[in-house]
């Protein structure tokens, strides 16, 4: 008799290793991050949360090469990118990696569909028509393709930035607090598409946030405390989360 067993190995989107990150000096200094291990697994939707001040910021702006530990490694997939210079990080942030945050960031004189594909025009490459219009599918875009931001609500620009994020396959997939600025509707719709781009178009996505209900919409959730992961949830539900941020004081 055949036996067939089916064993998922993931592999890993981005890692951190001992990293701490101080700002100031002297008297003033300021330890926003203290010797943190993360590992962020390709394919999942993990989220970071913990009070205001705990270091979430800072901890996506160095797994996201915006910003460089003071000490420790960060690698992206299997680039050591703490060991690479201003110019490569750069081209990794560009080619490797996609970014939504709580402002747009979309440019103004461009439409919708220029914006969603400018990272990719700007690394001199040509977008993949068919991935990118199932994005736009997918977020319910195609009828607002040529609009400018100014013509789109809130809800509908970050869903832009989010598709423009998604465009060019990245690696992995940052967003800080990106559900911040929009209404509730547009929030949980976001979520929404964030965990589908997870789980129908694999994609790796690691979100700062405050909001329990947020949280919930991820696979994981590391919680982090005084510049310290303290701990982590798997499948986490809103009111479990909820709970332990009642324990963390946040
Ligand atoms: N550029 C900076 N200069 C000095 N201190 C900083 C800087 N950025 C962050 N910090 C400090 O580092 C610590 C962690 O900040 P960080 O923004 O990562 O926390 P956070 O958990 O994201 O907070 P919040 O939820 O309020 O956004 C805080 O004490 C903060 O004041």
């Amino acid at each position: 008799m055949a036996i067939t067993t089916s064993i998922t190995v993931r592999t890993t989107a981005a890692r951190a290793e001992g990293v701490s990150k101080f700002y100031g000096t002297g008297d003033a200094v300021v330890a926003a991050l203290k010797d943190v291990d993360v590992e962020l697994e390709a394919g999942r939707f993990t989220a970071i949360m913990g009070p205001s001040g705990s270091g979430k910021s800072t901890l996506l702006h160095m797994l996201a090469g915006l910003d460089r530990p003071s000490s420790g490694q960060v690698y992206v997939g299997d680039t050591l990118i703490t060991a690479l210079n201003d110019k490569a990080l750069t081209l990794l942030r560009r080619d490797q990696i996609g970014f939504v945050f709580q402002s747009f960031n979309l440019l103004p004189t461009m439409s919708a569909a220029e914006n969603i594909v400018l990272p990719i025009r700007i690394a001199g490459r040509k977008p993949d028509t068919a991935w990118v219009q199932s994005i736009v599918d997918k977020l319910g875009l195609a009828d607002r393709l040529d609009h400018r931001p100014t013509e789109l609500s809130g809800g509908q620009q970050q869903r832009v930035a989010a598709a423009r994020a998604l465009a060019s396959r990245p690696q992995i997939i940052f967003a800080d607090e990106p559900t911040g600025a929009l209404d509730s509707t547009s929030g949980t719709e976001l979520l929404g598409f964030l965990r589908t781009a997870v789980k129908e178009l694999g994609q790796t996505v690691v979100m700062v946030t405050h909001d329990p209900t947020a949280a919930s919409y991820a696979d994981r959730v590391l919680f982090l405390a005084d510049g310290h992961v303290v701990d982590e949830m798997e499948e986490p539900t809103a009111d479990a989360v909820l709970d332990f941020m009642k324990h963390l004081g946040g």
